[in-house]
């Protein structure tokens, strides 16, 4: 496996910036049940220049495309370019992972599943993607690798990253699609203290709880919104998001989500699904 480093500018935290679900198509006018999802990233990009607050790193936690085209990931590598911080992506299930990795190598982006960040933390990027299927799964080998991952580094906290919540979010019609094999992923956590946080994108809200005594952290989608604890389908007229994850050396994740202004990526929502 693979390990990146990715280096402290501040002695006492990390920042990671993370963006999730763009759902990019190649024709730019591409949209989601009424959101433009180019305008609707661009615009959460522009938010994060306007919040001009620093970040050391951006994660990308899956559904980046919606068509599968190798264009709609060059669109995503284009936007982030006007950030020289590197970008650690994952797929979600509306991804396709060989045109994904078409547009690699890139200066920005890295395929890299194990990140030690700064001096007190690592960041394991997971693949719970099953091709074809909306729900999600993690292979045994990569629960191995996560494995490998955490007893490697004892004294690191570790952040875990995956596109599927790996819990009941609360909505009956998206929990069907949640990590279908999570007490696998939490067999392997129960046995790592170390673990502090599990990051994930997939249900297009802002979520924080504690789960195993680990705390588990969701973020709204750069493009629609789902309506929290709902059993059927149904859309939230919240406005496109992102998440800023403060990773102290302490082991603490001091985090805050954060949305575009405005009335423009207001979603059909009587829309009843895609
Ligand atoms: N009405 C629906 N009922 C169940 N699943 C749906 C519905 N509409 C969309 N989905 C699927 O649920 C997924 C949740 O978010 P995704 O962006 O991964 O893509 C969504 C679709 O694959
Ligand atoms: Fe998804």
């Amino acid at each position: 496996m693979q390990t990146y480093s990715l280096p402290q500018s501040n002695p006492d935290s990390v920042v990671l910036l993370q963006i999730t679900d763009t759902h990019l198509f190649a024709n730019g006018s591409g949209s989601l049940l009424g959101v433009a999802t180019k305008d609707s990233f661009h615009a959460v990009l522009n938010g994060v220049d306007t919040a001009a607050r620093h970040f050391d790193a951006i994660v990308a936690t899956g559904d980046i495309s919606q068509d599968h085209t190798p264009y709609s990931y060059q669109r995503f590598a284009d936007g982030i370019s006007r950030w020289s911080q590197p970008c650690f992506w994952l797929p979600g299930n509306h991804d396709f992972q060989p045109t994904m990795q078409s547009i690699l190598p890139s200066e920005q982006i890295k395929p890299h599943q194990q990140v030690l960040v700064g001096e007190h933390w690592q960041m394991i990027l997971l693949d719970s993607q099953v091709q074809g299927v909306p729900h999600g799964e993690v292979s045994a080998a990569q629960l191995a690798l996560l494995e490998t991952a955490l007893a490697r580094y004892p004294d690191r906290h570790a952040l875990i990253l995956l596109h599927h919540h790996p819990l009941e979010a609360g909505s009956a019609w998206l929990d069907q699609h949640q990590l279908h094999n999570n007490h696998q992923l939490w067999n392997v956590i129960d046995k790592y203290p170390q673990v502090k946080a599990v990051l994930c994108g997939h249900i297009h809200q802002n979520l924080d709880r504690i789960y195993h005594g680990v705390r588990v952290l969701a973020t709204p989608s750069t493009c629609i919104q789902f309506m929290p604890d709902s059993d059927d389908f149904a859309l939230d007229d919240n406005n496109p998001g992102w998440r800023y994850l403060e990773l102290t050396h302490d082991g603490r994740i001091i985090t805050s989500v954060h949305r575009v202004d405005g009335d423009q990526f207001k979603p059909k929502l009587d829309a009843e699904g895609y």
